[in-house]
């Protein structure tokens, strides 16, 4: 049963609508969203095979929601600047630069994140 419209709950329910679908949007649109759902469901995967601990698992969530949201805000960026503002401009250049070095920093944290919890998995 769905709550009475513009109750309070009525638009919270809608804006958890609107948000699942920018994931989805996220996912259809970007082959980077793609590639990060494929890893994502390895790691989940290697996780459950190799029984990782309760923490191992918690810094393992935190490491991955680190790569989704930096990534998701990095194209929501770039589409905005390129809407806003699709000639060359330096200033466009170090926005942009910037938020791909969130990206990057964000993938790194997770690559030695996923190193430590896994290696020993196989070198044991
Ligand atoms: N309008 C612009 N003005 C200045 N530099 C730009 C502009 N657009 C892109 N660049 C430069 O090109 C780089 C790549 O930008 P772009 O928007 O193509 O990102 P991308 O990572 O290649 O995106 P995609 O997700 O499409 O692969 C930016 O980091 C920036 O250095």
């Amino acid at each position: 049963m769905m709550p009475p419209k513009n109750s309070y709950l009525h638009r919270r329910l809608h804006s958890f609508r609107y948000a699942f679908s920018g994931i989805a949007a996220f996912i259809i649109s970007e082959p980077h969203a793609r590639i990060h759902a494929v890893a994502t469901m390895l790691v989940i995967a290697l996780g459950a095979w190799s029984h990782i601990t309760a923490v191992q698992w918690i810094v393992i969530s935190i490491v991955t929601g680190m790569v989704w949201i930096t990534e998701m805000l990095n194209t929501v960026i770039e589409k905005m600047m390129d809407h806003l503002s699709p000639d060359y401009h330096p200033r466009v250049k170090w926005i942009k630069d910037v938020a791909a070095g969130a990206v990057l920093i964000a993938a790194v944290v997770a690559v030695i994140t996923g190193a430590v919890v896994f290696l020993p998995v196989f070198f044991k």
